[in-house]
């Protein structure tokens, strides 16, 4: 587990993809340099080792209860008449804390809880790790601070936060993410330009994710027309390409309806199929 940690942020691309194959070929993975204690492990099958040897007497002291998942028994007793595997069992909820039953927690060996409880803290930082790992592989790790949208402005200067990176651009089928340049402007395209070049210069949809520790501030200025002007592909632009596309076609608005009311829209790829 230590090499797929090596980038705090993003993890080791390479074993980030073995664990996705790991996950789904087998379903399956063994986890190695996970950082848990030797002691802590010996701890574990000592104290459990000496418990289960225990006279049954001592151990029916903390017997499961029909109908009740924790204690010592038979795992899982529901029914008088059920058919038990060939197991003894014990079984304790741990976290969160509020699960936690006093009474079903062995008193003796002595230090059972002790060693119990160090291996279960352990094994949830374990756990919470792979979970993290699990949710990058997943692509979970994505949460919009601002969905997918194009800018219905003639053009957007957006002054990026320098430190936390998160705004991303659709190419092809994919998102690009703008690496934060510091005190460098980002200028795109907004819906008016797009309409007056008729798409020969396109608004691209764009998002921002959020960072999982940072918070992420940026500032973005919409340069846009007077509110009484329409807005159309320019002649030349029509003659080019031969006729308006369809998509400009419907959506020769009046800019400020466009700002007020399809801000959160998206068009949709554009019909010439281009980028
Ligand atoms: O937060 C960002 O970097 C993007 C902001 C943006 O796209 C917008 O406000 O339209
Ligand atoms: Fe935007």
């Amino acid at each position: 587990m230590s090499s797929i940690t090596e980038d705090a942020d993003e993890g080791n691309k390479e074993e980030l993809t073995k664990l996705d194959l790991a996950c789904e070929k087998w379903g399956f993975f063994q986890v190695v340099n996970h950082g848990v204690p030797s002691e802590v492990l010996q701890g574990l099958k000592d104290a459990s080792a000496e418990f289960f040897e225990l006279p049954l007497g001592e151990k029916n002291k903390v017997s499961m209860r029909p109908n009740d998942i924790p204690g010592y028994g038979h795992a899982y007793v529901v029914s008088e008449d059920q058919i038990f595997d060939w197991t003894d069992t014990l079984i304790m909820l741990y976290h969160p804390s509020r699960f936690r039953n006093p009474k079903i927690w062995p008193t003796e060996p002595r230090g059972f809880k002790e060693s119990i409880e160090a291996y279960l803290n352990e094994s949830k930082r374990v756990a919470e790790e792979l979970l993290g790992y699990l949710s990058l592989v997943l692509g979970m790790d994505t949460v919009l601070g601002l969905s997918p949208h194009s800018d219905t402005s003639a053009m957007t200067i957006l002054k990026q936060d320098d430190n936390v990176a998160g705004l991303q651009i659709r190419h092809q089928e994919g998102w690009v993410p703008v690496k934060p340049i510091p005190n460098a402007l980002v200028v795109n395209i907004g819906d008016v330009i797009d309409i007056l070049s008729n798409g020969k210069y396109k608004s691209i949809e764009h998002r921002a994710v959020t960072n999982k520790t940072n918070a992420r501030l940026s500032h973005a200025v919409f340069v846009v027309p007077h509110d009484e002007v329409e807005i159309e592909p320019l002649g030349h632009f029509i003659e080019s390409h031969g006729s308006i596309s369809h998509l400009r076609e419907s959506q020769i608005w009046r800019v400020c309806v466009a700002l007020h009311e399809n801000e959160n829209e998206w068009k949709g790829p554009h019909p010439d199929g281009k980028d």
